[in-house]
C-alpha cells in the first residue's frame, strides 16, 4: 500500500484501519450512517463519492482504454505459439488485470495468468526500491513471452526490481502494460512498452488503488478529499 508522504511519516497508524475512525465519529463508514440503504450500503455504490474530490480517470475512459490496449498488444503478439503469460503485480493490479485478460480473451492469444505480490514501500511512505516477494510466481517462466500488468508506475522503482528479477529467469521476452504513470514522479526510467494515461503527480486511489487499503473497489480513478486525510 502507498500513501502520500506527509500523511503516514509522521503518522504510520493512520494506515491500518482509516476507516474506524470515521465509523466512530459517525462518518459514512457507519452503517447505521443515513447514507447508507437498508441494506447497510447504498444500492448504486456512490457513498464512495463523498469522499473524492474529483475524478482523473472515468470508468468509461478505463473500459475504452483497455480495449485499445488488449488489442494493440494482441496484434504485436499474434505470433506467439505458446500464449502469453500475464504477470499481474498485487494487490493494484487486480483490477486492471481482470479487465486486461477478459478484453484480450475477446482476441487472442491465448494467455495464461500469474500473480506476484511484492513489498515496496515498507514501513515509509514512498517506494524505496528496496522489494521484498511476498508471493512469487507459481511457474517456471523461461523461454515464455512476459506481459507484465501494472496499475500505475510511480517512481518506477518497484518495476525496475521486476523487470530485473523477470530477465534473471530467462523469459524469451518482458515487456510491460502499466494502465497509469506519473511520468514527473519517474526516479528510475523504466521500459514500459504500452502505457493507458499519464496522470498528474498526485496520490489517487480507485480501480484498485488504495488509501489504507480502502476505495480499491472504486471503478474510476480519483484524489481523495483533503478531509479525509485529516479525518483517517
Ligand atoms: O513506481 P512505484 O513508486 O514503485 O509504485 C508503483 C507500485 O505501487 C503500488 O503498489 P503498492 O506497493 O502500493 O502495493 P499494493 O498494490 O498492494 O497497494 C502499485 O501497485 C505499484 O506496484
Ligand atoms: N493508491 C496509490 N498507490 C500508489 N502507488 C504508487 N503511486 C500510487 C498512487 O498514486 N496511489
Amino acid at each position: 500500500m502507498a500513501v502520500p508522504h506527509l500523511l503516514t511519516r509522521f503518522t504510520p497508524f493512520v494506515l491500518k484501519n482509516p476507516g474506524r475512525g470515521r465509523a466512530e465519529r459517525g462518518g459514512p463508514a457507519d452503517r447505521g450512517h443515513p447514507a447508507y440503504g437498508r441494506l447497510g450500503a447504498m444500492a448504486d455504490g456512490s457513498w464512495y463519492d463523498a469522499d473524492i474530490d474529483h475524478v482523473i480517470i472515468s470508468e468509461a475512459q478505463i473500459r475504452e482504454k483497455t480495449a485499445e490496449l488488449a488489442k494493440q498488444i494482441s496484434a504485436d503478439y499474434a505470433h506467439v505459439e505458446d500464449g502469453l503469460l500475464l504477470v499481474c503485480v498485487l494487490k493494484g493490479a487486480v483490477m486492471f488485470m481482470a479487465d486486461f485478460a477478459r478484453a484480450l480473451g475477446r482476441q487472442g492469444p491465448p494467455a495464461e495468468l500469474e500473480f506476484m505480490a511484492v513489498s515496496s514501500y515498507g514501513q515509509g511512505t514512498t517506494s524505496s526500491g528496496v522489494v521484498r516477494i511476498l508471493k512469487d510466481l507459481d511457474r517456471d517462466i523461461a523461454g515464455r513471452h512476459v506481459v507484465v500488468v501494472e496499475d500505475i508506475v510511480d517512481s518506477g522503482l518497484t518495476l525496475s526490481w521486476l523487470l530485473r528479477y523477470l530477465e534473471s529467469r530467462s523469459a524469451a521476452s518482458v515487456e510491460v502494460v502499466a494502465l497509469f504513470r506519473k511520468p514527473d514522479a519517474v526516479k528510475v526510467q523504466v521500459p514500459v512498452k504500452y502505457v493507458g494515461f499519464d496522470i498528474p503527480t498526485e496520490f489517487v486511489v480507485g480501480y484498485g488503488l488504495d488509501f489504507g487499503e480502502r476505495y480499491r473497489e472504486l471503478p474510476y480513478v480519483g484524489v481523495l478529499k483533503p478531509e479525509v486525510y485529516a479525518r483517517a
